[in-house]
């Protein structure tokens, strides 16, 4: 299959790189053509059908967002465009050639008064404008599509880009002492996991299958961002990563400001993906120990 990635430089695009190229039989099964930004903007409608005329693909995965959330409240035109009109450009492009669209989205959806892990069919209310635009894109999609598989995934962290696993290693060798909110609670998610299960899904499609639908993607198990960046810290500790554990305290979001209001309990379930397209979720803790043995060997 000719598979087009939108985004090549982003976390979830690199790992995709990484997944496709480490994987012999991918290169041999499909021709992997990964579009950065300054190759096309997804709110140029004309480019993207250019790019789509140039490639022909047979399925598109869009990994590209504008995903600063506290900049979105500020920058409300730019996230709508890439966020949501992209989406559009890119449903449109997909319907036209009659190929299936893999695109990601968030678990900012939600409006994290919940208990229990959100399944793919609850009710959205995004609390700020990135989850917004987020949702208003995955409504695009709906919209002008039929073939889709939507994941929504969560606190994706991996090797590459800025995320929250990189953002705390290199504030723990500047800083002593800080403070991280204990009462956001979520699923981290590995993007090489996602990577994967991405990868399974396209093959799981080139073979015929196809469960359209929105699904859910994250790690199994939930923490707060406090005792993430514990686990962080103990473990970049640990393999030496940081000489000094720094001293961290948990503190509540309204002692934390930000522009962006974020969910208190965003967790989601994984049953649906795992059931249907036979994936496994995101082992965070495993995905946690490459990121420190990767930033090893980068010393
Ligand atoms: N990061 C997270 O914690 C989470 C992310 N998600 C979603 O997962 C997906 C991947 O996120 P992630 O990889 O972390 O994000 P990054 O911010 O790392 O990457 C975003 C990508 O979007 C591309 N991009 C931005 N603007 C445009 C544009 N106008 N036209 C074309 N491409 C553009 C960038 O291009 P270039 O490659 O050239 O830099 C980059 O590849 C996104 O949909 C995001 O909303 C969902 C939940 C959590
Ligand atoms: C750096 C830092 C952050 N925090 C808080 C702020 C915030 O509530 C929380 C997480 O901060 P971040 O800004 O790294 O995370 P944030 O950008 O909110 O991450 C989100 O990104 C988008 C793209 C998504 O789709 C979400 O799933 C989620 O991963 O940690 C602290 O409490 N102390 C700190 O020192």
């Amino acid at each position: 299959m000719n598979i087009l990635v939108i985004g090549k430089y982003g976390q979830l695009a690199s790992s995709l790189r990484e997944v496709a190229g480490e994987q012999a039989d991918q290169m041999e099964k499909h021709f992997w053509y990964f579009a950065p930004s300054s190759e096309l903007n997804v709110a140029d409608r004309k480019s993207v059908q250019q790019l789509f005329a140039r490639v022909c693909p047979d399925v598109v995965v869009n990994t590209a967002a504008y995903t600063q959330v506290d900049k979105a409240e500020q920058e409300v035109e730019l996230a709508i465009a890439v966020n949501q009109l992209g989406c559009k450009n890119l449903a449109i492009a997909c319907a036209n050639l009659n190929i299936p669209l893999v695109h990601i989205s968030t678990d900012y959806v939600f409006s994290g008064d919940h208990q229990s892990p959100y399944t793919p069919g609850e009710k959205t209310c995004p609390q700020n404008v990135y989850g917004l635009t987020k949702y208003l894109g995955e409504q695009e999609v709906m919209t002008y599509l039929s073939q889709f598989v939507i994941i929504r995934t969560a606190w994706v962290f991996s090797e590459y880009g800025n995320n929250f696993v990189r953002a705390m290693i290199k504030l723990a060798r500047r800083k002593q002492e800080f403070n991280v909110v204990d009462d956001q609670v979520g699923n981290p998610t590995y993007a090489g996991d996602l990577a994967r299960s991405i990868v399974e899904i396209i093959d799981a499609i080139d073979a015929g299958e196809k469960q359209w639908g929105i699904y859910h993607y994250n790690g199994s198990s939930s923490t707060s961002w406090y005792e993430f960046a514990r686990e962080i810290f103990a473990l970049a500790h640990q393999h030496s990563l940081i000489d000094q554990l720094p001293s961290i305290s948990p503190i509540a979001s309204e002692d934390y400001p930000t522009a962006a209001k974020r969910p208190t309990f965003s967790a989601m379930c994984n049953e649906k993906i795992t059931r249907r397209w036979r994936v496994k979720p995101s082992n965070w803790k495993k995905g946690l120990m490459k990121v420190i043995d990767r930033e090893r060997q980068d010393i």
